[in-house]
């Protein structure tokens, strides 16, 4: 065992008196440090396996009062934030950190803040950090987009951190990146209204905490662990499920996650994780295929305050659409169909208010919604569905063509023991799937949509035009 991690449980059992007879933590083949059971233990048994102490449970309010001994101007500035807002209480637990990791004169909450991972810790081990040939092995799938958009991300969070609170603005981004992701990888999300003995009318309601000794349990589908909160505040460990044996490894369920979540937030993947997949990709590409309406369909979306984002799911989302019955949302089905209007088509776009109107066959659209709507009543819709369908396949066929080179490279043997590319793997062959499954019926559609007469007219007549 190293040496903070002795100095760290020696200190929760001799000063903070918690009894760490029943589990212990140890080195795991895979997966860093894991909390293991020292004994049998069953969910028969009400007695917790370990119980931590309110007053080790970092929370928002309790990283204000270490802020209002430590950095009396940045708790200054936080107090004066809008109360239970997440991203304050993240400010302040990630400002904690921070401040602890850098004191020179070490306070009690050295000892935790000694045994979170290091960020060249982090570096070897999370999606954020991938080097250029990990990020290959992503081409084309959802990850490698989110991970860009983090990247682009984190000095502006950074930027927007130090306009709420301008005494931060000596926060390094290293500082910065490895307290959001230490914070990422280990805080679990509690009920605030139990947190009754937490609360200080004047101070920040938690919903975040970090929970010395729970966050060394790892991630199972099917955890023996759980935890509960008692009137006192104090983290009840429990065995959950049928319990275990002695020298078992703890697990606790960090949600239903899936693979891309997983592999975003914390390095791993679970094979044949139960949580589907979703793929998602920016209509904006698309859009552009019309130069003469990209810009007045952009501004559309602004001024209705729609995201550009295309999201495919597992499961049909119904048939109001020929491609929902790929999995498209009805959202995303919205955003093709304008993606594939152009000049021909009966749109004009109109200013009110400042704000630029879509009409369509006349009639100004307040959403996404209503151009659906209008576009499935208009005499020529099979071929606007066509025409979304086609743009959609070949959306979808060039991602599916980039993951299917990237996976078969990953699958030779070179690749075999290398855990990050095996993860990288999981994932981007359940990407694979569910764009092989989509694109399969997106052929169906077509060919349906294909025999009907306006499309047949609508191919007569382009092809004798030609
Ligand atoms: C709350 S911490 C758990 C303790 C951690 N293993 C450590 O060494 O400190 C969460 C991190 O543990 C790792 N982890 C958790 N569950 C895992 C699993 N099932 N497989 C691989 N790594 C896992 C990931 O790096 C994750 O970000």
């Amino acid at each position: 065992m190293n040496n903070t991690l002795s100095k760290f449980l020696d200190h929760l059992s001799s000063t903070e008196h918690v009894n760490l007879s029943k589990v212990q933590v140890k080195h795991t083949p895979d997966a860093g440090y894991g909390l293991f059971a020292t004994e049998d233990f069953s969910a028969d048994i009400a007695e917790p396996m370990v119980t931590i102490p309110s007053n080790l449970i970092v929370t928002a309010s309790k990283a204000l009062q270490y802020l209002k001994e430590h950095n009396r101007q940045q708790y200054n500035e936080l107090k004066e934030l809008p109360k239970n807002n997440k991203t304050i209480e993240r400010y302040c637990i990630l400002l904690f950190l921070i401040c602890e990791k850098n004191a020179a004169t070490p306070s009690s909450w050295r000892y935790y803040i000694d045994i979170l991972p290091t960020l060249d810790t982090l570096k070897s081990s999370q999606a954020f950090f991938y080097q250029d040939e990990e990020m290959q092995f992503l081409e084309g799938t959802s990850l490698h987009k989110s991970i860009m958009e983090r990247r682009s991300n984190v000095s502006k969070l950074l930027k927007q951190l130090t306009a709420l609170v301008p005494s931060a603005s000596n926060v390094s981004l290293d500082d910065w990146q490895w307290a959001d992701m230490v914070f990422w990888t280990r805080v679990v999300s509690i009920d605030s209204q139990k947190q009754s003995k937490d609360k200080d009318s004047s101070e920040i309601t938690p919903d975040y905490a970090m929970v010395p000794l729970l966050d060394f349990a790892n991630h199972s589908l099917a955890p023996n662990l759980r935890w509960e909160l008692d009137s006192e505040g104090n983290f009840q460990l429990l065995a959950h499920s049928e319990g275990g044996s002695a020298g078992e490894q703890l697990y606790f369920s960090y949600g239903d996650k899936p693979n891309q979540e997983l592999l975003f937030l914390h390095g791993f993947c679970i094979p044949d994780n139960p949580n589907p997949a979703k793929f998602t990709m920016s209509v904006i590409p698309l859009m552009m295929m019309d130069e003469d309406t990209i810009e007045p369909k952009m501004r559309w979306l602004q001024d209705i305050g729609e995201t550009h984002t295309l999201t495919l799911e597992k499961n049909p989302q119904g048939d109001e659409h020929p491609l929902m019955k790929a999995g498209i949302t009805k959202h995303s089905a919205a955003l093709l169909q304008l993606a594939v209007l152009d000049v021909d088509d009966p749109i004009d776009f109109i200013l009110e208010d400042d704000n630029l109107v879509l009409c369509f066959e006349g009639k100004p659209q307040a959403s996404l919604d209503d151009l659906l709507e209008s576009v499935s009543r208009y005499e020529l819709c099979p071929i606007q569905h066509l025409r979304a369908s086609l743009l959609l396949s070949q959306a979808l066929g060039d991602h599916y063509e980039k993951i299917a080179e990237t996976t078969e490279e990953m699958k030779s043997a070179s690749h075999s023991d290398n855990s990050v590319i095996q993860n990288i793997l999981i994932y981007a062959l359940e990407e694979l799937a569910l764009l092989e499954n989509a694109l399969s019926i997106l052929q169906d559609v077509q060919s349906d949509l294909g025999k009907d007469p306006r499309v047949l007219q609508y191919i007569a007549d382009s092809q004798s035009a030609e």
